[in-house]
């Protein structure tokens, strides 16, 4: 028969969770792993995944790419289009081990590459806009291949499963990094497939994420106007391109990004809370960008280049802890998570709806 509402235990769903040294000293992957894994009963096996920075020191320059196939025709076409764009400096199968969880794995590979200087002045675009450009023209154009990464210093490793069972088949422990994210997936409204689990990522920036987007079709249709192709089937997805959009082409800071996906509401800011400056910045937020105002639960950790980002929706509907120990910052959906690697914290709050919490490496090394 089936269950009525309050027999049967609908959670929140989705574990998130992420943490930096400001020294930017490296810490091995399976710190993060075991983070996740304290919150296990969030997720459903049916998608877990992380974000590495700083784990790839001896090839830094070149964009990583970590890239799904469903077939081996997927893979001989994509590579004729990376060659084509591409110096590819190396490329190998993202080394994997075994695990009886996880099954049903696509081919997985990596490459480093270069954009080639002719094919980019051809271009005529930024580097960075190339190289999203291509990303974005293989996830759309190639059948059965998937750029599920594609930063530099850096990479996203997710599968369909438990996170702790992702973290040991994608053998974490031999990675590390000076910031990490995890995902813990309990799918609301999208297939539980590959592509589909967290973190999403463009170039160096990744989202992990809980929560459900209702606004989720009007931000794809506006963002989708300027190039962005989401087919990834997670409304998550859409939140890495409005990052993109808003802090690499627009040059918005991380502080006025948090205003615009988590504006305050319009009785908030008339109220006497703001300066008139403020008010006016925030007024004009509202008005410029009303489709990438992000409606719905969520809470998320924003991963880039040098730092994180933790921020709620303005209701604060998904729960969200932060703690500072040392130079290390950490986030979590749940205090446990924290508190399984760092059991002695100096500070520990919840950060408010709407509130940012921006972590950039002391120096960049
Ligand atoms: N339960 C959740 O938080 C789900 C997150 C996101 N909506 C997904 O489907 O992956």
């Amino acid at each position: 028969m089936l269950e009525k509402e309050g027999q049967v235990r609908i959670p929140a769903g989705c574990a998130i969770s992420g943490f930096i040294s400001r020294d930017g000293n490296r810490i091995c992957g399976d710190k993060i792993v075991k983070s996740i894994s304290y919150m296990h009963d969030r997720s459903n096996g049916l998608g877990g995944g992380f974000a590495g920075y700083g784990i790839y020191p001896e090839y830094k320059d070149q964009y990583a790419f970590h890239i799904f196939y469903d077939s081996n025709e997927a893979r001989v076409e994509t590579e004729r289009f990376l060659d084509k764009h591409f110096d590819v400096v190396n490329l190998s199968r993202i080394p994997t081990r075994k695990h009886p969880n996880i099954t049903n794995e696509p081919l997985i590979w990596r490459y480093f590459v270069n954009p080639l200087p002719t094919k980019l002045t051809e271009s005529q675009l930024d580097e960075r806009e190339f190289v999203a450009q291509c990303v974005i023209n293989i996830n759309d154009k190639i059948n059965g291949s998937y750029v599920f990464s594609s930063g530099k210093n850096m990479g996203v490793f997710k599968a369909v499963g438990y996170p702790e069972d992702v973290g040991k088949f994608y053998r974490l422990e031999e990675y590390a990094g000076y910031a990490w994210t995890a995902h813990g997936r309990y799918p609301t409204n999208t297939p539980g497939w590959w592509g589909g689990a967290h973190p999403f990522a463009l170039l160096d920036y990744t989202i992990v994420h809980n929560g459900e987007i209702s606004s989720y079709d009007a931000n794809r249709r506006y963002i989708e106007m300027y190039g962005y192709k989401c087919n990834l089937l997670t409304d998550t997805e859409v939140i890495t391109y409005i990052i993109d959009f808003l802090n690499r082409k627009q040059k918005l800071c991380l502080e006025d990004i948090a205003k615009i996906i988590a504006a305050p509401f319009w009785s908030e800011i008339d109220s006497d809370k703001y300066s008139e400056r403020e008010r006016q910045k925030l007024k004009y937020f509202r008005n410029v960008f009303s489709s990438l105002l992000i409606t719905g639960p969520f809470s998320i950790i924003l991963g880039f280049d040098g730092g994180l980002m933790a921020l709620n929706d303005r209701l604060k509907l998904r729960s969200m802890v932060a703690a500072e120990k040392g130079d290390m910052v950490y986030l979590a959906s749940e205090e446990c998570a924290i508190r399984a690697i760092c059991p002695v914290v100096d500070r520990i709050w919840s950060p408010r709806g709407g509130e940012p919490i921006i972590v950039k490496l002391n120096e960049k090394k």
